[in-house]
């Protein structure tokens, strides 16, 4: 990552000079305020920053789930601000995985058919030897015909993630994807996420609040106010906590 030149084949996504405001007139609220920054493929990142520091909306630029006011949203080669939506769609269905707090998995479907849904839908075999790999690695063997009311909130977030992974995307984005899950699940997650980057070279952008799930990352990117505000390289839990107790400090 880098918030210098984000483009370039280097980077699996980035945003250019990207401003959201939402609103009109005196209620408008400036969002992203001219973010410059870089995704590098087979990295794993963190975005940080106080409650309304832009995380949410970047991400949600990024993914093509919201649309930018001005600047680049860029997903390899592609500005996602200038598809039409139909288009988009595509774009978020066939190169994008996502991982979000709530698991958004179809209640009817089993969790083997909810893993390969995105898959299905672009007409597309998932990768037997990548799916045997997934189901393993987050113990979900003995539990695929199962539906998701049958499952355990961890377990609900692990075939989410496998669903989100499966597919090989450019990138997979995680809206604090351990939220709603209890320490032993949340850890099992994140490291399924931290071993794709590793062993895959799947590249990852979670937004966390959580030191201990940003920890996971190889950097961790640091908002306020609409804007990046610092970057931490590897950073451990007790260097994420002082960046952001500088950063509380600082406001
Ligand atoms: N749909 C919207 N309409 C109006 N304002 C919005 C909308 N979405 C976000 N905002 C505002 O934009 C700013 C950035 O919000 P965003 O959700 O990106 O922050 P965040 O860092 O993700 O916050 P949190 O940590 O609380 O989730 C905030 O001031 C927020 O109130």
């Amino acid at each position: 990552m880098s918030t210098q030149q984000p483009a370039g084949p280097l980077y699996a996504t980035a945003a250019v000079d990207l401003v959201k405001v939402y609103g009109t007139g005196a209620t408008a609220v400036r969002a992203l305020d001219g973010v410059t920054v870089g995704f590098t493929r087979a990295e794993f990142t963190a975005i940080m920053g106080p409650s309304g520091s832009g995380k949410s909306t970047l991400m949600h630029c990024l993914a093509g789930l919201d649309t930018a006011t001005s600047g680049q949203a860029l997903l390899g080669g592609t500005d996602l601000t200038r598809l039409a939506d139909r288009v988009l769609t595509k774009v978020r269905r066939e190169r994008i995985g996502f991982v979000f707090q709530a698991f958004n998995l179809l209640p009817q479907l089993t969790a083997a058919q909810n893993i390969t849904l995105p898959l299905d839908l672009a007409g597309r075999r998932p990768d037997p030897e990548l799916l045997d790999y997934l189901v393993t690695a987050l113990g979900l063997a003995d539990r695929l015909a199962h539906r998701p009311s049958e499952l355990s909130g961890g377990q609900q977030q692990r075939v989410a993630l496998a669903r989100a992974l499966v597919s090989r995307p450019e990138v997979v984005f995680a809206d604090e994807p351990t939220g709603n899950l209890d320490s032993a699940s949340g850890a099992q997650v994140l490291a399924l996420l931290r071993d794709a980057v590793r062993d895959l070279g799947q590249t990852v952008v979670m937004v966390t609040h959580d030191a201990t799930a940003a920890a996971y990352a190889d950097r961790v990117l640091l908002l306020a106010d609409g804007r990046v505000s610092g970057e931490l390289d590897r950073p451990g839990y007790d260097a994420i906590t002082h960046a952001l107790s500088g950063q509380a400090a600082a406001r």
